[in-house]
């Protein structure tokens, strides 16, 4: 994604930016890398540079059950785990769990219970 293409969930009305724990991000969509841009990116975030958010789609199901994806945003991810940063700055996009389905087809873990309903 270019940053002149606004992302598909821009107006779901995520303002606030969190830390979240990268353990927990679940990036099912392997990367395909500019390494010129992930060292840029590097040197951005140690230089303190605020960087864009990722947007984290962020599944609870079943209640209790919560399930945080990224599926863009891979240069910023890789520059982030290559400093070894615990946390990531992130929009969570709170969505239902089709519209993992919806991108991920059967390797959704909620591909099962979608194709039912
Ligand atoms: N030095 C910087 N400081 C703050 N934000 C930056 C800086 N450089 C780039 N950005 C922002 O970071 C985001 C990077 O998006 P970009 O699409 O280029 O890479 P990515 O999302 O990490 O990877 P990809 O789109 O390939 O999955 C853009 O929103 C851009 O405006």
């Amino acid at each position: 994604m270019s940053a002149d293409e606004p992302s598909i969930f821009v107006g779901c009305g995520e303002k606030e930016v969190h830390d979240v724990p990268m353990s927990v991000i679940c990036r099912p969509i392997p990367s395909v890398l500019d390494q010129e841009k992930v060292a840029n990116f590097q040197d951005a975030i140690q230089n303190g540079a605020e960087m864009t958010p990722l947007e984290v789609l962020w599944v609870e199901e079943p209640p209790g059950s919560n399930y945080y994806f990224a599926l863009g945003g891979c240069h910023r991810w890789e520059a982030y785990t290559r400093l070894k940063s615990p946390t990531v700055p992130a929009h969570l996009i709170r969505v239902p769990p089709s519209t993992i389905t919806h991108f991920l087809g059967s390797s959704s873990p909620f591909f099962k219970r979608n194709m039912q309903q």
